[in-house]
């Protein structure tokens, strides 16, 4: 049997790598929108009410515009931003907790979470589930992407022809560079609502110049019982994941690779550092457990299919 799915912004970084992901897979037909009518309202409702699922990857208000038109009856997975703390979508992040899985397979709303937002929900999360975090805890979070992250226009920037012979010392792209500086990046809602923290937390992101890949480190001080209890609260929490594992051996002589997990859909989770200053480490890729990768598991559960199916 043949599933029918339609993405909505298949041209976008999100939409061709589901698309990708799609080709391999026989018991996927992807719905194909005329190149003239890509934007058109009429013609892609009639394809959201022929396919099984729905993909929305398109700019927040572009995925509002079509969510409210399209029938409640038919299913659809958001990569945007634009619904992922509206109550009547369920967070599609099946790791959450033990009845997320359940809610995703039986929602015809999913949102996607957002990149950066998966690492700090991910490595938070069983912490204050367990106690060993108060909700109150002033969490940091530090995260580092690949330009892919910024969609299509991150994407041309960071790769014009005019950087080619541009000297080094003089090009502001080739250096590291931190955003989000006024403390509304627009994941801060999500990870509140998602982990329950009566605050946002302070939240440093940095986009370097590499393709893919995201590591996501929070620190954490003051835990009852030191790192050994934090390994074993992770530990407990991801035990049957089928993309989420924690690992003990993330690092390479001493260096963490942001993209050591490029081109994969798994997020691996270490727990470093001493009983006084413990880092939460998460790596992944932004465009595979961080937005197309995740989009698919949530698909693959909603349809009652294996949830790894195609992704491992
Ligand atoms: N890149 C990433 O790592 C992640 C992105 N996301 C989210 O996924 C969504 C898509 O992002 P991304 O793929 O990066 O963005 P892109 O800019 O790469 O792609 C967006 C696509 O949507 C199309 N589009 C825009 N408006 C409309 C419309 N009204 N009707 C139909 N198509 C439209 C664009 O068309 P055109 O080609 O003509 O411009 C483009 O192809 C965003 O909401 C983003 O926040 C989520 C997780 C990660
Ligand atoms: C490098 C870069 O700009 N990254 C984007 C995040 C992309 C993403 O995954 O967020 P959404 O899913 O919410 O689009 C940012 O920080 O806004």
């Amino acid at each position: 049997m043949k599933y029918n799915v339609f993405i909505d912004g298949a041209e976008g970084t999100t939409g061709l790598k589901i698309h990708q992901y799609f080709q391999k897979r026989e018991d996927i037909q992807v719905l194909k929108i005329e190149e003239a009518k890509r934007k058109d309202m009429e013609a892609r409702l009639a394809l959201i009410r022929q396919a099984d699922i729905s993909f929305l990857c398109l700019p927040d208000a572009a995925a509002k515009e079509i969510a409210e038109a399209a029938p409640k009856d038919c299913r659809i997975l958001d990569t945007s931003t634009a619904h992922r703390t509206d109550p009547e979508w369920v967070y599609g992040m099946p790791e959450l907790c033990s009845t997320q899985r359940d809610k995703i397979k039986e929602s015809n709303r999913v949102a996607v979470p957002g990149c950066h937002a998966t690492g700090v929900i991910l490595l938070t999360r069983p912490l204050l589930a367990a106690g060993l975090l108060p909700k109150d805890y002033p969490v940091a979070a530090f995260s580092l992407t690949g330009y892919s992250g910024g969609g299509k226009k991150m994407i041309a920037q960071y790769e014009a022809e005019e950087r080619d012979g541009l000297d080094p010392a003089k090009d502001p792209l080739k250096s590291p560079r931190q955003y989000g500086i006024s403390q509304m990046h627009k994941h801060l809602p999500e990870i509140k609502a998602a982990t329950g923290l009566t605050q946002a937390p302070a939240f440093m992101p940095v986009v370097a110049d590499y393709y893919s890949g995201m590591e996501v480190t929070v620190p954490v001080t003051g835990i009852c019982g030191g790192i050994a209890a934090v390994k074993k609260a992770m530990k407990d929490h991801y035990a049957d994941q089928v993309l989420v594992s924690v690992t003990d051996e993330m690092d390479d002589n001493g260096f963490i690779a942001a993209n050591r997990l490029a081109g994969t859909n798994r997020l691996e989770i270490a727990v470093s550092g001493n009983d006084d200053h413990i880092l939460l480490v998460a790596t992944y890729d932004n465009l595979g457990k961080g937005a197309s990768g995740a989009a698919i598991q949530n698909m693959n559960i909603m349809l009652g299919l294996d949830e790894g199916k195609g992704l491992l």
